[in-house]
């Protein structure tokens, strides 16, 4: 299984996700499986910033994990990223959770993504779509997602497609 993490804090935040969503889903040799709901979440890392709105996709794609990669920097540029603060604000973020098996420690891409197993924004909106999937240290989403439940992640609403 393949996931992408999706954040967005400024503007139109579900615009931002559901746009990100239909670029991802038209990018050639990209094929979006499925959409978990939006989570809206307390930011984490640096806190004086607007509440994310979160979710994880699934995909199946013919793109190596670097193409995969590209493609997701790609649409973030498209949606109008700019990077100025570590952890800060952010029209859209799209994280590569993970890639099947496949382990990666480059700076420029690491799988799975180093901190993606602790973050409550990802595991609620992934044990959604991919509760029993074994995907950190032999536990499911399911059991990750239980474990971490903080109080800072709250159900949104479904994500509007085809928007
Ligand atoms: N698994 C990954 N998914 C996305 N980007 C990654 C991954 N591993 C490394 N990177 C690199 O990290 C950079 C993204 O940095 P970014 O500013 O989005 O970090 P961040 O989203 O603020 O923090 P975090 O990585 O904790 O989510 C990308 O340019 C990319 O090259
Ligand atoms: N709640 C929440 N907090 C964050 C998020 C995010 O997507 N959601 N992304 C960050 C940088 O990757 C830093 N902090």
């Amino acid at each position: 299984m393949i996931c992408l993490g999706l954040g967005s804090n400024l503007g139109d935040r579900e615009g931002n996700i559901a746009a990100a969503v239909a670029r991802l889903a038209a990018w050639p040799g990209v094929t979006v499986e499925r959409v978990s709901s939006l989570y809206e979440t307390a930011p984490l890392g640096y806190t004086d910033q607007p509440d994310f709105l979160n979710a994880v996709a699934s995909v199946s794609t013919t793109l190596t994990p670097h193409e995969l990669l590209a493609a997701c920097l790609a649409v973030e540029r498209a949606l109008g990223r700019e990077r100025k603060v570590r952890w800060g604000p952010r029209t859209v973020d799209i994280d590569v959770l993970f890639y099947d098996d496949v382990v990666l420690e480059a700076a420029e891409l690491t799988l799975p993504h180093p901190r993606f197993h602790e973050r409550c924004f990802v595991l609620v909106p992934l044990a959604e779509i991919a509760g029993e999937a074994p995907v950190y240290g032999g536990k499911t989403a399911g059991e990750l997602a239980a474990a971490c439940d903080d109080g800072t992640v709250r159900f949104f609403g479904k994500l509007r497609q085809g928007g």
